[in-house]
């Protein structure tokens, strides 16, 4: 028998730790028009005295995991969050400070860095930053297919894996409304999405001048985020539609354009239980369920060839 009062266990625990983990946090910073974001993937791991609650099953010294998720929020909210270290470093205290069981945190932070889309008439001082629209920095990846019979030529290229994000300007409201409707009616929310775009060529054959690729899918990329930027949206559809219409517009090589873009939904925290106010601030990244727009827009009269799932091509 051990000298302690609980009776030796024949198998013993060894290191455990426990936490809610890839809380998503996104916090919006405002400084009048202009915004600031913070993305982080937060991951707590909390141990300490935790022997009971393995070997009995008694809860009295386990703070749940999901006070640690709300806590992230909460302190998103109430802190801010300058750094992904600073957060950190806070969170971590935290948990060890106040809660008496708890003798070590872990708090694993991935960030997510945003950079401002470039708006229309900017120059190389880049002076002329959109204020709430952002593209998540690392690069897309620039796609092409060629396709050649011996006569005709068919090129489509296009990018995948682009996130873009406006922080405002975006509303969703006036649907119809069955009895499983819940999703309330939004008027500025967050629009986000991962942008994966085809667009055919109208270069066909061996006659025709060329398209300069490069300059082309330069040109095509900076008019999509400027339309994601510009568009006061009342809809993803809508903006899809103009990220469409916008580089049909502009760019005569090209006669189609199809996207596929996944909604990446934002929801708001409820930090009233806390007894604070959520003012457009802080937000919960959902990864899935995601709606998903999908449409081809086309120059007039021209025939639609992209096939409907992009994977597909
Ligand atoms: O832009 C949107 N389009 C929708 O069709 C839709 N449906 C939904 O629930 N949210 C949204 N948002």
């Amino acid at each position: 028998m051990a000298v302690n009062s609980r009776p030796a266990h024949p198998v013993i625990l060894g290191q455990n730790q426990y936490g809610k983990a890839e809380n998503r946090v996104v916090r919006i910073t405002r400084d009048g028009a202009t915004h600031h974001i913070k993305d982080l993937n937060v991951s707590v791991a909390l141990s300490g005295d935790m022997d009971e609650v393995h070997y009995s099953g008694s809860n009295a010294n386990v703070l749940p995991t999901d006070t640690t998720k709300n806590t992230v929020y909460a302190f998103a909210k109430e802190h801010g969050i300058e750094s992904a270290e600073q957060f950190g470093i806070h969170l971590a205290r935290h948990f060890v400070t106040s809660q008496q069981p708890i003798q070590r945190a872990r708090i694993r932070i991935e960030e997510y860095a945003w950079e401002r889309i470039e708006a229309a008439g900017s120059g190389s001082g880049g002076a002329n930053e959109a204020a709430h629209s952002f593209v998540r920095k690392g690069q897309e990846t620039r796609l092409t297919q060629i396709t050649y019979d011996g006569g005709t030529w068919e090129v489509v290229s296009g990018l995948k894996d682009l996130v873009v994000m406006n922080s405002t300007d975006s509303e969703f409201w006036g649907y119809v409304k069955d009895k499983y409707t819940t999703l309330p009616e939004a008027h500025d929310r967050i629009l986000a999405t991962e942008v994966s775009g085809r667009w055919r060529f109208n270069w066909t054959d061996d006659e025709q001048r060329m398209p300069d690729w490069e300059e082309s899918y330069e040109q095509t990329r900076k008019h999509m985020l400027r339309a994601f930027a510009e568009t006061y949206s009342l809809s993803l559809q809508q903006t899809l539609y103009q990220m469409g219409a916008r580089i049909i517009g502009h760019r005569g090589e090209i006669d189609e354009v199809r996207f596929s873009l996944p909604n990446k939904h934002h929801f708001l925290v409820d930090l009233e239980p806390f007894g604070l106010k959520n003012d457009n601030e802080v937000y919960f990244a959902a990864d899935r369920p995601y709606g998903l727009i999908e449409a081809t827009v086309l120059r007039n009269g021209c025939e639609a060839r992209i096939p409907e799932d992009l994977t597909n091509l």
